[in-house]
């Protein structure tokens, strides 16, 4: 009996053979599909099993649930866990798991107790040490994972990673090309993990003989080429480019709508009823139901009934969050919106516009410097997660966290290392508000631009570097080169943008604004670390924003 040209029956009780008659009498509450080496998972009464091509058990054992075989094994549930089991029912390993996949190119994942996922081998061995956020399934030997922060990327039957780019969305490759997310929408990239072009669409499919099918941000759809160059059009744009311009025009609604309910305390108010809110902040009634609506259209707040209360997303501006942008929202709407006036004058040529000394502004204004730290805090403590491992450190090692900021990086680092020492150079002012204590980290006063007059085997600037120009950058370079002994490592955190696309171009405005500083490229950090008496040598891209190059002093 050909059990290749059976299908399953559209009640799904039983299969059929190619001409519509039953394959077999017996009938289940559902069967599926038969799969080599012609089996078929079946289910009756809460029982599950696989069945033979003429509907008798092809084993004595029973399952709460069962899947097709892929390369000779298939998937059971049973009540201790899910594993996989050979055509005589006999069990392929003694491990047992809260989900099973299915075996593709001698992989499976699965997924733990813990909610962690990774592969396993034929014989229910981890094929790797990591453990995943997520980890699908292997074609042509790469498969995508995804971090705990939910960045996604491709790693090989080994669970080594292919490109060692993240992407916030990722798929795997068909004929040479991903579809992958990145901040600025969705494109197709290479094996290496490069954009096939600059564009950056609302939605990809995967290339068919060269060309995809892509839908714009503004609706349009179109064909593409593996360059990006549209082919076809096949579909007008819905939303108008005028009103996409509009909305973007207007980015400083929002900044001030959210600065302004956390400098007035109605974020701390709810929840409660907008008349409550206009009492505990001295508002007029009208005023607090028109702010309170626009918390809503930012999805920042809900009414329900009487009462206005935070979304998940508001509460993240609560000053009692352990990542709160409370004072992210007020710098942001005040010292930070007011830097910014000064764009055209900064980008003129012969300009007398100088940077402003925000790291001075700051220091001198002890609330603004307590809220300003606690907004570094917030960033370090969301952004810097994975940056330990990136780090590649051997745990014994004595670190100058330069610029160390309250000491967030510092403190992950030596809960990870507790053999290791971390020393952070910071203002005297910064040095004088950070309470950090843990054994290992010691603190100390000094200027980035002075000699720092102490040594160590690594210097750490984590999101340093980009608030100065490149002299400047150098000139701290210089100091960190001065601190080490020849093999010592420098550590850079910090965003580097693409050569090849624009993002990160807004941050890099920012800079220019806050600090007179700037983003840059890989090549760019080499280049002042050469001048410094570095040599640039491996760039490990992270799932967060920021990435590391790792420099050795020459
Ligand atoms: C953008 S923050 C980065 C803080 C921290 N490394 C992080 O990643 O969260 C820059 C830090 O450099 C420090 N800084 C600025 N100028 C400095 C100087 N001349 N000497 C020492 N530290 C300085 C600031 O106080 C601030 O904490």
């Amino acid at each position: 009996m050909s059990w290749q040209t059976f299908r399953v029956s559209s009640c799904g009780t039983h299969h059929i053979k190619e001409q519509g008659q039953p394959a077999y009498e017996a009938r289940f509450d559902e069967v599926l599909k038969f799969h080599a080496p012609g089996l078929a998972p079946v289910q009756r009464g809460g029982e599950a099993w696989h069945v033979r091509c003429d509907g008798t058990p092809a084993y004595r054992r029973r399952f709460r649930r069962t899947f097709g075989f892929y390369e000779g094994l298939a998937a059971v549930e049973g009540p201790d866990g899910a594993h996989h089991i050979g055509a005589e029912g006999q069990d392929a390993y003694s491990e047992k798991y809260d989900w099973c996949g299915n075996f593709q190119q001698g992989r499976c994942t699965v997924r733990n107790k813990d909610n962690t996922y990774h592969h396993i081998t034929r014989e229910g061995v981890a094929a790797y040490s990591a453990r995943w956020c997520y980890a699908g399934d292997y074609r042509d030997g790469i498969a995508v994972v995804q971090a705990a922060c939910g960045h996604s990327t491709h790693v090989d039957l080994n669970g080594i990673l292919l490109h060692g780019v993240w992407f916030v969305d990722l798929d795997i490759f068909h004929k040479g090309y991903a579809r992958a997310r990145d901040d600025e929408g969705w494109m197709h990239v290479n094996l290496q993990g490069r954009p096939a072009y600059r564009r950056r669409f609302q939605a990809v499919e995967p290339f068919y003989n060269g060309q995809a099918r892509v839908e714009r941000f503004d609706g349009a759809l179109e064909v593409i080429d593996e360059s990006g160059t549209t082919l076809v059009e096949l579909r007008p744009a819905r939303q108008s480019e005028f009103a996409s311009l509009s909305r973007d025009m207007v980015g400083f609604w929002r900044t001030q709508t959210i600065g302004t309910a956390v400098s007035l305390g109605v974020i701390e108010a709810l929840p409660a009823t907008r008349q409550a809110v206009a009492d505990r902040c001295n508002l007029s009634t009208d005023g607090t139901q028109r702010l309170l609506r626009a918390l809503g259209e930012l999805g920042l707040a809900v009414q329900d009934g009487e009462y206005w209360k935070l979304t998940m997303r508001g509460g993240l501006l609560r000053a009692d969050h352990s990542l709160t942008l409370a004072d992210a929202a007020i710098e942001y709407a005040g010292p930070l919106s007011t830097m910014w006036r000064g764009l055209p004058d900064a980008l003129r040529k012969n300009t007398n516009w100088t940077a402003p000394d925000v790291f001075g502004e700051v220091g001198r204004d002890e609330k603004r410097r307590v809220g300003h730290h606690r907004m570094l805090r917030s960033y370090a403590r969301h952004d810097y997660t994975e940056v330990c491992l990136a780090l590649g450190l051997t745990g014994d090692e004595h670190i100058i966290d330069a610029g160390g900021g309250v000491g967030v990086l510092a403190q992950l680092i030596l809960s990870a290392h507790p053999n290791a020492e971390v020393t952070v150079l910071e203002r005297a002012e910064v040095v004088a508000m950070a309470n950090a204590v843990t054994p290992g980290l010691r603190w100390r006063s000094g200027n980035l631009f002075e000699p720092w007059e102490i040594e160590g085997d690594a210097v750490l600037l984590s999101r340093v570097l980009h608030d100065w120009d490149d002299l400047d950058a150098i000139r701290i370079l210089t100091h960190a080169r001065a601190s080490l002994p020849a093999g010592g490592r420098i550590y850079i955190v910090e965003m580097l943008v693409p050569e090849e696309s624009v993002a990160g171009a807004l941050c890099d405005l920012h800079l220019l604004m806050a600090t007179g500083g700037r983003e840059r490229s890989s090549e760019q950090i080499g280049e002042l670390l050469l001048a410094a008496g570095f040599e640039l040598s491996t760039v490990r891209r992270l799932p967060a924003l920021p990435s590391v190059a790792v420099g050795v002093a020459l």
